[in-house]
Protein backbone atom coordinates (compact mmCIF):
# COMPACT_ATOMS: atom_id res chain seq x y z
CA UNK A 1 0.00 0.00 0.00
CA UNK A 2 1.45 3.02 -1.40
CA UNK A 3 1.41 5.77 1.40
CA UNK A 4 3.00 8.63 0.21
CA UNK A 5 5.19 9.40 -2.21
CA UNK A 6 9.35 10.59 -1.22
CA UNK A 7 12.18 11.74 -2.03
CA UNK A 8 15.41 9.63 -2.09
CA UNK A 9 18.29 11.87 -2.82
CA UNK A 10 21.58 10.47 -3.75
CA UNK A 11 24.65 11.88 -4.73
CA UNK A 12 25.43 12.04 -8.58
CA UNK A 13 29.12 10.32 -8.28
CA UNK A 14 30.50 8.50 -5.81
CA UNK A 15 34.27 7.62 -6.41
CA UNK A 16 35.99 5.41 -4.15
CA UNK A 17 39.75 3.98 -4.50
CA UNK A 18 43.50 4.57 -4.64
CA UNK A 19 44.60 8.30 -5.43
CA UNK A 20 40.99 9.32 -6.43
CA UNK A 21 42.25 12.14 -5.00
CA UNK A 22 44.43 13.50 -8.28
CA UNK A 23 41.57 12.85 -10.65
CA UNK A 24 39.10 14.74 -8.66
CA UNK A 25 38.48 17.40 -11.96
CA UNK A 26 36.94 14.80 -13.53
CA UNK A 27 34.49 14.53 -10.82
CA UNK A 28 32.96 18.20 -10.72
CA UNK A 29 31.88 17.89 -14.53
CA UNK A 30 28.33 17.99 -13.14
CA UNK A 31 26.76 21.12 -13.95
CA UNK A 32 25.87 21.70 -10.68
CA UNK A 33 29.25 22.10 -9.65
CA UNK A 34 30.04 25.19 -11.44
CA UNK A 35 31.94 28.71 -10.09
CA UNK A 36 34.43 28.90 -7.55
CA UNK A 37 34.04 26.47 -4.97
CA UNK A 38 34.61 27.58 -0.82
CA UNK A 39 36.57 24.25 0.69
CA UNK A 40 35.56 23.68 3.87
CA UNK A 41 37.89 21.47 5.96
CA UNK A 42 39.72 21.65 9.78
CA UNK A 43 43.66 21.72 10.02
CA UNK A 44 44.51 18.29 9.94
CA UNK A 45 42.64 17.00 7.01
CA UNK A 46 44.34 19.82 5.39
CA UNK A 47 47.32 18.94 6.35
CA UNK A 48 46.71 15.36 4.61
CA UNK A 49 44.98 15.81 1.57
CA UNK A 50 44.10 19.65 1.49
CA UNK A 51 46.61 20.52 -0.25
CA UNK A 52 46.02 18.01 -2.85
CA UNK A 53 43.06 18.84 -3.16
CA UNK A 54 43.35 22.14 -3.81
CA UNK A 55 45.95 21.53 -6.31
CA UNK A 56 43.49 20.00 -8.42
CA UNK A 57 41.05 22.59 -7.83
CA UNK A 58 43.45 25.26 -9.28
CA UNK A 59 44.50 22.88 -11.78
CA UNK A 60 41.09 22.73 -13.18
CA UNK A 61 40.57 26.34 -13.08
CA UNK A 62 38.39 26.46 -10.12
CA UNK A 63 40.16 29.01 -8.06
CA UNK A 64 39.54 28.06 -4.60
CA UNK A 65 38.77 29.67 -1.48
CA UNK A 66 39.67 28.01 1.72
CA UNK A 67 37.35 27.90 5.48
CA UNK A 68 38.58 26.37 8.46
CA UNK A 69 35.62 26.82 10.70
CA UNK A 70 35.85 26.54 14.78
CA UNK A 71 33.69 27.18 17.49
CA UNK A 72 30.38 25.51 17.86
CA UNK A 73 28.35 23.55 15.01
CA UNK A 74 26.13 26.57 14.32
CA UNK A 75 28.64 29.10 14.55
CA UNK A 76 30.82 26.90 12.42
CA UNK A 77 28.05 26.86 9.83
CA UNK A 78 27.62 30.73 9.79
CA UNK A 79 31.12 31.48 9.76
CA UNK A 80 31.13 29.04 6.40
CA UNK A 81 27.85 30.68 5.07
CA UNK A 82 29.18 33.92 5.19
CA UNK A 83 32.68 32.96 3.65
CA UNK A 84 30.67 31.25 0.77
CA UNK A 85 28.93 34.59 0.43
CA UNK A 86 32.22 36.53 0.30
CA UNK A 87 33.72 34.58 -2.33
CA UNK A 88 30.75 34.37 -4.16
CA UNK A 89 31.18 29.92 -4.03
CA UNK A 90 29.52 28.23 -6.68
CA UNK A 91 29.37 25.03 -4.90
CA UNK A 92 31.45 23.76 -1.58
CA UNK A 93 33.54 20.92 -0.68
CA UNK A 94 34.58 19.45 2.25
CA UNK A 95 37.89 17.80 2.98
CA UNK A 96 37.89 15.60 6.55
CA UNK A 97 35.85 13.41 9.16
CA UNK A 98 32.51 13.98 9.69
CA UNK A 99 32.18 17.40 11.77
CA UNK A 100 33.61 19.91 7.90
CA UNK A 101 31.24 17.32 6.24
CA UNK A 102 28.57 18.12 8.28
CA UNK A 103 28.81 21.68 8.53
CA UNK A 104 29.35 22.31 4.98
CA UNK A 105 26.46 19.87 4.22
CA UNK A 106 24.56 22.14 6.45
CA UNK A 107 25.86 25.47 4.95
CA UNK A 108 25.18 24.27 1.38
CA UNK A 109 21.71 23.13 2.00
CA UNK A 110 21.16 26.90 3.15
CA UNK A 111 22.76 28.81 0.59
CA UNK A 112 21.12 26.43 -1.84
CA UNK A 113 24.53 25.36 -3.77
CA UNK A 114 25.89 22.05 -4.60
CA UNK A 115 28.03 20.23 -2.03
CA UNK A 116 31.05 17.74 -2.56
CA UNK A 117 32.35 15.41 0.26
CA UNK A 118 36.27 14.43 0.58
CA UNK A 119 36.37 11.96 3.78
CA UNK A 120 39.85 11.90 5.11
CA UNK A 121 38.28 9.19 7.72
CA UNK A 122 35.97 6.20 7.32
CA UNK A 123 34.90 7.58 10.90
CA UNK A 124 31.05 7.64 10.54
CA UNK A 125 28.54 7.00 7.55
CA UNK A 126 27.25 10.82 7.25
CA UNK A 127 29.23 10.93 3.77
CA UNK A 128 26.88 10.47 1.46
CA UNK A 129 23.72 10.68 3.60
CA UNK A 130 21.22 13.44 3.36
CA UNK A 131 21.89 14.65 7.36
CA UNK A 132 23.52 17.10 8.82
CA UNK A 133 24.01 16.95 12.50
CA UNK A 134 25.09 19.38 14.98
CA UNK A 135 26.34 17.70 18.07
CA UNK A 136 27.21 20.45 20.33
CA UNK A 137 23.64 22.24 19.12
CA UNK A 138 20.38 22.68 20.63
CA UNK A 139 18.88 19.78 18.42
CA UNK A 140 22.01 17.55 19.18
CA UNK A 141 20.24 14.84 16.15
CA UNK A 142 20.84 14.67 12.98
CA UNK A 143 18.18 17.09 10.80
CA UNK A 144 17.31 16.93 7.01
CA UNK A 145 20.10 18.42 4.74
CA UNK A 146 20.41 17.66 1.02
CA UNK A 147 23.55 15.05 0.14
CA UNK A 148 26.40 15.49 -1.72
CA UNK A 149 26.35 15.70 -5.55
CA UNK A 150 29.92 14.19 -5.76
CA UNK A 151 32.05 12.01 -3.12
CA UNK A 152 35.52 11.41 -3.26
CA UNK A 153 36.93 8.48 -1.03
CA UNK A 154 40.76 7.93 -1.36
CA UNK A 155 41.38 4.82 -0.04
CA UNK A 156 45.16 5.23 0.63
CA UNK A 157 44.57 8.73 2.62
CA UNK A 158 41.29 6.81 4.49
CA UNK A 159 43.64 3.88 5.58
CA UNK A 160 46.41 6.66 6.46
CA UNK A 161 43.70 7.82 9.16
CA UNK A 162 44.45 6.64 12.98
CA UNK A 163 42.90 3.69 13.83
CA UNK A 164 40.61 4.82 15.90
CA UNK A 165 39.11 6.91 13.36
CA UNK A 166 38.56 3.71 11.62
CA UNK A 167 37.15 1.89 14.51
CA UNK A 168 34.43 4.28 15.18
CA UNK A 169 33.24 4.14 11.75
CA UNK A 170 32.66 0.63 11.86
CA UNK A 171 31.37 0.79 14.89
CA UNK A 172 28.81 3.66 13.86
CA UNK A 173 27.89 0.79 11.51
CA UNK A 174 27.38 -2.09 14.02
CA UNK A 175 25.10 0.72 15.84
CA UNK A 176 22.83 -0.25 12.66
CA UNK A 177 21.70 -3.30 14.53
CA UNK A 178 20.15 -1.70 17.18
CA UNK A 179 18.69 0.89 15.23
CA UNK A 180 16.81 -1.21 13.00
CA UNK A 181 15.34 -2.91 16.18
CA UNK A 182 14.05 -0.01 17.44
CA UNK A 183 12.95 1.25 14.52
CA UNK A 184 10.77 -2.17 13.47
CA UNK A 185 9.57 -1.72 17.12
CA UNK A 186 8.19 1.58 16.38
CA UNK A 187 6.30 -0.01 13.53
CA UNK A 188 5.09 -2.30 15.70
CA UNK A 189 3.59 -0.60 18.82
CA UNK A 190 3.24 3.33 17.01
CA UNK A 191 2.64 2.17 13.41
CA UNK A 192 5.60 4.44 12.14
CA UNK A 193 6.20 4.63 8.72
CA UNK A 194 9.22 1.50 7.99
CA UNK A 195 10.80 0.59 4.62
CA UNK A 196 11.91 -2.46 4.51
CA UNK A 197 14.35 -1.74 1.67
CA UNK A 198 16.22 0.89 3.96
CA UNK A 199 15.56 -1.49 7.02
CA UNK A 200 16.89 -4.48 5.09
CA UNK A 201 20.27 -2.45 3.62
CA UNK A 202 21.22 -1.38 7.21
CA UNK A 203 21.30 -4.57 8.73
CA UNK A 204 22.89 -6.25 6.10
CA UNK A 205 25.66 -3.26 6.23
CA UNK A 206 26.21 -4.33 9.83
CA UNK A 207 26.18 -8.24 9.09
CA UNK A 208 28.44 -7.72 6.33
CA UNK A 209 30.99 -5.17 8.23
CA UNK A 210 31.29 -7.93 10.99
CA UNK A 211 31.85 -11.18 8.65
CA UNK A 212 34.89 -8.72 7.79
CA UNK A 213 35.80 -8.07 10.95
CA UNK A 214 38.98 -10.05 10.56
CA UNK A 215 40.00 -8.71 7.49
CA UNK A 216 40.30 -4.91 8.84
CA UNK A 217 43.39 -4.11 9.85
CA UNK A 218 44.98 -0.97 10.53
CA UNK A 219 47.34 0.54 7.35
CA UNK A 220 45.35 -1.89 5.13
CA UNK A 221 43.78 -0.36 2.02
CA UNK A 222 41.82 -2.89 1.53
CA UNK A 223 40.31 -2.65 4.81
CA UNK A 224 39.76 0.97 3.92
CA UNK A 225 37.49 -0.33 0.85
CA UNK A 226 35.38 -2.42 2.85
CA UNK A 227 34.76 0.11 6.02
CA UNK A 228 33.88 3.15 3.21
CA UNK A 229 31.59 1.17 1.43
CA UNK A 230 29.62 -0.13 4.50
CA UNK A 231 29.58 3.60 5.50
CA UNK A 232 28.30 4.67 1.98
CA UNK A 233 25.47 1.98 2.13
CA UNK A 234 24.84 2.84 5.89
CA UNK A 235 24.43 6.72 4.33
CA UNK A 236 22.19 4.96 1.28
CA UNK A 237 19.97 3.70 3.54
CA UNK A 238 19.09 6.61 5.79
CA UNK A 239 18.28 8.49 1.95
CA UNK A 240 15.86 5.73 1.48
CA UNK A 241 14.18 6.09 4.69
CA UNK A 242 14.47 9.91 4.50
CA UNK A 243 15.41 10.01 8.05
CA UNK A 244 18.37 8.71 9.77
CA UNK A 245 15.98 5.79 11.22
CA UNK A 246 18.08 2.93 10.03
CA UNK A 247 21.06 3.97 11.12
CA UNK A 248 20.12 5.83 14.36
CA UNK A 249 18.16 4.48 17.91
CA UNK A 250 18.28 4.38 21.51
CA UNK A 251 22.22 3.94 21.06
CA UNK A 252 22.27 7.21 19.40
CA UNK A 253 20.27 9.20 21.74
CA UNK A 254 22.53 7.45 24.55
CA UNK A 255 25.43 8.80 22.43
CA UNK A 256 24.26 12.34 21.88
CA UNK A 257 23.69 12.67 25.48
CA UNK A 258 27.19 12.01 26.32
CA UNK A 259 27.53 14.98 24.37
CA UNK A 260 25.66 16.66 26.50
CA UNK A 261 26.84 15.70 29.49
CA UNK A 262 30.05 14.10 29.64
CA UNK A 263 33.20 17.04 29.98
CA UNK A 264 35.14 15.37 27.42
CA UNK A 265 33.04 12.75 24.77
CA UNK A 266 34.47 10.68 23.01
CA UNK A 267 34.06 10.03 19.42
CA UNK A 268 30.85 9.65 18.04
CA UNK A 269 31.12 5.91 16.54
CA UNK A 270 32.65 4.61 20.20
CA UNK A 271 30.10 6.63 22.03
CA UNK A 272 27.46 4.77 19.76
CA UNK A 273 28.91 1.19 19.68
CA UNK A 274 28.92 1.31 23.79
CA UNK A 275 25.33 2.54 23.18
CA UNK A 276 24.71 -0.68 21.31
CA UNK A 277 25.66 -3.15 23.48
CA UNK A 278 23.40 -2.01 26.51
CA UNK A 279 20.74 -1.25 24.09
CA UNK A 280 20.92 -4.51 22.48
CA UNK A 281 20.36 -5.75 26.49
CA UNK A 282 17.47 -3.72 27.31
CA UNK A 283 15.75 -5.54 23.47
CA UNK A 284 16.99 -8.79 24.39
CA UNK A 285 17.46 -9.43 27.81
CA UNK A 286 20.89 -11.14 29.52
CA UNK A 287 21.07 -14.57 27.07
CA UNK A 288 20.44 -11.92 24.19
CA UNK A 289 22.67 -10.61 21.27
CA UNK A 290 24.11 -8.20 23.70
CA UNK A 291 27.04 -10.10 24.18
CA UNK A 292 27.58 -10.76 19.80
CA UNK A 293 27.91 -7.16 19.88
CA UNK A 294 30.25 -6.46 22.33
CA UNK A 295 32.50 -8.95 20.34
CA UNK A 296 32.35 -8.01 17.55
CA UNK A 297 32.99 -4.30 19.03
CA UNK A 298 36.43 -6.53 20.70
CA UNK A 299 36.92 -7.62 16.97
CA UNK A 300 37.54 -4.55 15.28
CA UNK A 301 39.26 -2.99 18.53
CA UNK A 302 36.37 -0.63 19.20
CA UNK A 303 35.44 0.54 22.96
CA UNK A 304 32.91 -1.67 24.55
CA UNK A 305 33.47 0.07 28.08
CA UNK A 306 32.53 3.50 29.54
CA UNK A 307 35.92 3.47 31.35
CA UNK A 308 37.19 3.12 27.35
CA UNK A 309 35.74 5.95 26.64
CA UNK A 310 37.19 8.23 29.45
CA UNK A 311 33.16 8.58 30.80
CA UNK A 312 32.92 8.35 34.62
CA UNK A 313 29.82 5.54 35.25
CA UNK A 314 27.36 8.33 36.71
CA UNK A 315 27.38 9.87 33.30
CA UNK A 316 26.70 7.15 31.90
CA UNK A 317 23.91 5.92 33.84
CA UNK A 318 22.89 9.67 33.47
CA UNK A 319 22.81 9.65 30.17
CA UNK A 320 21.39 6.34 29.22
CA UNK A 321 18.31 7.28 31.69
CA UNK A 322 17.51 10.55 29.89
CA UNK A 323 18.19 9.53 26.61
CA UNK A 324 14.64 9.27 25.48
CA UNK A 325 14.47 13.27 25.84
CA UNK A 326 16.66 14.01 23.19
CA UNK A 327 14.24 13.67 20.35
CA UNK A 328 10.89 12.62 19.24
CA UNK A 329 11.92 8.91 18.45
CA UNK A 330 10.30 5.47 20.15
CA UNK A 331 12.70 3.27 21.09
CA UNK A 332 12.99 0.71 23.19
CA UNK A 333 13.85 3.08 25.94
CA UNK A 334 9.92 4.43 25.67
CA UNK A 335 9.59 7.21 27.95
CA UNK A 336 12.59 6.80 29.63
CA UNK A 337 13.82 3.79 32.17
CA UNK A 338 14.67 4.75 35.54
CA UNK A 339 18.26 5.11 36.72
CA UNK A 340 18.21 1.88 38.55
CA UNK A 341 17.56 0.34 35.31
CA UNK A 342 19.91 2.22 33.18
CA UNK A 343 22.35 1.36 36.10
CA UNK A 344 21.45 -2.52 36.51
CA UNK A 345 22.03 -2.79 32.39
CA UNK A 346 25.27 -1.00 32.12
CA UNK A 347 26.36 -3.60 34.36
CA UNK A 348 25.34 -6.40 33.51
CA UNK A 349 27.10 -5.47 30.14
CA UNK A 350 29.79 -4.60 31.61
CA UNK A 351 29.64 -1.32 30.31
CA UNK A 352 30.22 0.04 34.06
CA UNK A 353 31.49 -1.62 36.73
N1 LIG B 1 25.37 13.59 9.01
C1 LIG B 1 25.34 12.31 9.31
O1 LIG B 1 24.58 11.50 8.72
C2 LIG B 1 26.25 11.82 10.38
C3 LIG B 1 27.03 12.71 11.06
N2 LIG B 1 27.88 12.28 12.04
C4 LIG B 1 28.66 13.29 12.75
O2 LIG B 1 30.03 13.15 12.43
C5 LIG B 1 30.81 13.58 13.56
C6 LIG B 1 31.74 12.45 13.90
O3 LIG B 1 32.70 12.37 12.86
P1 LIG B 1 34.25 12.25 13.27
O4 LIG B 1 35.01 12.08 12.01
O5 LIG B 1 34.37 11.24 14.36
O6 LIG B 1 34.54 13.66 13.94
P2 LIG B 1 35.52 14.86 13.47
O7 LIG B 1 35.12 15.42 12.16
O8 LIG B 1 35.55 15.80 14.63
O9 LIG B 1 36.98 14.16 13.31
C7 LIG B 1 37.59 13.63 14.45
C8 LIG B 1 39.06 14.08 14.46
O10 LIG B 1 39.74 13.39 13.40
C9 LIG B 1 40.59 14.32 12.72
N3 LIG B 1 40.87 13.79 11.39
C10 LIG B 1 40.06 13.74 10.31
N4 LIG B 1 40.69 13.12 9.29
C11 LIG B 1 41.93 12.76 9.74
C12 LIG B 1 43.05 12.08 9.16
N5 LIG B 1 43.02 11.61 7.90
N6 LIG B 1 44.16 11.91 9.92
C13 LIG B 1 44.20 12.36 11.20
N7 LIG B 1 43.16 13.00 11.82
C14 LIG B 1 42.05 13.19 11.08
C15 LIG B 1 39.82 15.62 12.77
O11 LIG B 1 40.73 16.69 12.56
P3 LIG B 1 40.17 18.22 12.54
O12 LIG B 1 39.77 18.53 13.96
O13 LIG B 1 41.36 19.03 12.09
O14 LIG B 1 39.01 18.26 11.57
C16 LIG B 1 39.26 15.57 14.20
O15 LIG B 1 40.20 16.07 15.13
C17 LIG B 1 29.84 13.87 14.68
O16 LIG B 1 29.60 15.25 14.74
C18 LIG B 1 28.58 13.13 14.25
O17 LIG B 1 27.40 13.71 14.76
C19 LIG B 1 28.02 10.94 12.34
C20 LIG B 1 27.25 10.03 11.66
C21 LIG B 1 26.28 10.40 10.66
O1 LIG C 1 24.84 9.39 13.50
C1 LIG C 1 23.94 9.21 12.71
C2 LIG C 1 23.82 7.94 11.95
O2 LIG C 1 24.98 7.15 12.16
C3 LIG C 1 22.85 10.25 12.55
O3 LIG C 1 21.93 9.95 13.56
P1 LIG C 1 21.13 11.08 14.39
O4 LIG C 1 19.94 11.43 13.53
O5 LIG C 1 20.75 10.40 15.67
O6 LIG C 1 22.07 12.25 14.61
ZN1 LIG D 1 26.09 7.58 13.91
Amino acid sequence: MFEKSTWIRLPRTVRVGHDVLDSIGEALDDPALNGRPLVVTGPIPREVAGDRVLDQLTASGHDPAVVEPKGTSYSAVETTIEAARECDAGYLLAIGGGRPIDIAKMAADDIGVGFVSVPTAPSHDGIVSGRASMPDGDTRHSVAADPPLAVIADTRVLADAPWRLTTAGCADIISNYTAVRDWELARRLRNETYSEYAGALSRMTAEMLVENADSIKQGLEESAWIVVKALLSSGVAMSIAGSSRPASGAEHLFSHQLDRLADDPALHGHQVGVGTIVVAYLHSGPDGFWEDIRAALTAIDAPTTAAELGIDPETAVDALATAHRIRDRYTILGDGISRSAAREALTVTDVIE
